[in-house]
């Protein structure tokens, strides 16, 4: 038994003792208002056997009997959470030391805030800590920060970024993640081998599938949201457009909303549609084809403004006819993603990431098997020198 909670009495103090079931309760279902989500998660930073019974419960191992399944919470209804608002002209400037943390420079900035890379309190380890600098955060940024909390705390996958804490200075969130230290997709230079991207794109599925299993639909995939390490792992970062799923898959449905980056956005939810698993494929297939081929499908924009592949010449035609060595299992996977009907495309990631390493391992086979000749190979051994995963691309 837990002591009892001086957190949400007045939910301005800092908590110093631990949450009461009914407030963790109120927390998973969306019903604690921003200020005071951010001080609960601040809490839980520090209180481990807060911590435990919040990762236990995000994981769905052990509902209070009285909650709603995790898969069926209410989150977003009622809020109008569209396209990030563009990166405010005048913005707060963050001390050198934030809350223990010292800054030492800064790794990127978006609509909803800054991101450095900084040492941790003991001076020990970097991490990477994203705040909100402007002036006045509005409630989408405060939002934004409690979402992404919420999601990453969730999803513990090695294709996604860890998230290490939560915490507040001058009413202002701040999220700590592990610092991932590599380059994001947007920082390459496409067109990338194939064999080199079929391995990034095993990466991607992989970590839409651990968030996609804990009712965490990201919203926002595109290059600038996952980062590459010199090993060749890619991680899933930037989860403030996430939303959480009912046992349908289907993101709740409140106002209508267009969520997420247009250029990567399904035509569905170009419509005004919820975004489903099936949305966020589609955002890894564009990404995918952009890696390979260096530039997105060519659309023409029909009736309803939803992108429409060019009549006669879907993604697979295209990536056979601008890449013509490149596995047709692989780009029959891609254009499967980029199917314009939803129902045409993957189900689940799951499936997507089970495809994909098959893939994988017959491209795999057929190079070695080309490597190590046979005698059934007959006379085409030996193969003509080329690009392949057996060469150990390096996009560094
Ligand atoms: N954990 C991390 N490790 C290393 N770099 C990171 C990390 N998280 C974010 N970054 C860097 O900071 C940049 C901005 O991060 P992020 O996308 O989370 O911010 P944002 O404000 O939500 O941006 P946007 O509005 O463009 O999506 C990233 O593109 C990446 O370069």
């Amino acid at each position: 038994m837990r002591d009892c909670c001086l957190l949400f009495q007045g939910g301005t103090q800092l908590p110093s003792s631990c949450l009461r079931d009914e407030d963790v309760v109120a927390l998973f279902e969306g019903r604690l208002p921003v200020s005071v989500n951010v001080l609960a998660h601040h809490h839980a930073a520090r209180c481990a056997a807060c911590r435990t019974l919040l990762v236990t419960l995000a994981h769905g191992d052990a509902l209070p009997s009285d909650s709603v399944p995790l898969a069926l919470l209410p989150l977003e209804q009622g809020r109008r959470c569209s396209r990030r608002p563009s990166v405010p002209d005048a913005t707060w400037t963050p001390p050198a030391v934030l809350d223990g943390f010292r800054l030492e420079r800064l790794l990127g900035r978006g609509g909803m805030g800054a991101v450095y890379l900084a040492q941790d309190a003991r001076g020990d380890r970097r991490v990477a800590l994203k705040v909100c600098v402007a002036l006045q955060p509005d409630e989408r940024a405060l939002a934004s920060f409690a979402t992404e909390a919420r999601a990453i705390a969730r999803i513990q996958h090695p294709n996604v970024v860890t998230m290490e804490r939560v915490g507040e200075v001058d009413g202002r969130p701040y999220l700590v993640y592990e610092y991932v230290d590599g380059k994001s997709l947007a920082e390459l230079r496409p067109p990338l081998p194939w064999p080199r991207v079929l391995d990034i794109a095993v990466g991607l599925a992989a970590g839409l599938r651990a968030a996609h299993q804990c009712g965490v639909l990201h919203r926002d995939l595109k290059p600038g949201n996952a980062i590459l390490e010199p090993d060749g792992t890619v991680k899933l970062i930037d989860f403030g457009l996430a939303t959480f799923v009912g046992s349908g898959g289907t993101a709740p449905r409140g106002v209508r909303e267009v969520v997420g980056t247009p250029r990567y956005m399904a035509p569905e939810i170009r419509m005004g549609e919820s975004a489903t698993a099936r949305s966020d494929l589609y955002a890894l297939g564009l990404l995918v084809f952009e890696l390979c081929t260096g530039r997105l499908p060519p659309v023409r924009r029909g009736a309803c403004a939803a992108f429409k592949p060019e009549a006669g010449r879907g993604p697979a035609a295209l990536l056979t006819e601008w890449l013509p060595g490149i596995d047709p299992g692989f780009a029959a996977v891609i254009a499967c993603c980029l199917a314009e009907d939803p129902s045409e495309r993957f189900a689940q990631a799951d499936v997507l990431c089970a495809v994909l390493e098959h893939v994988r391992r017959l491209v795999a086979f057929q190079r070695t098997s080309r490597v190590f000749p046979t005698p059934w190979m007959g006379a085409g051994f030996p193969p003509p020198k080329d690009e392949g995963i057996l060469a150990g691309h390096n996009v560094f």
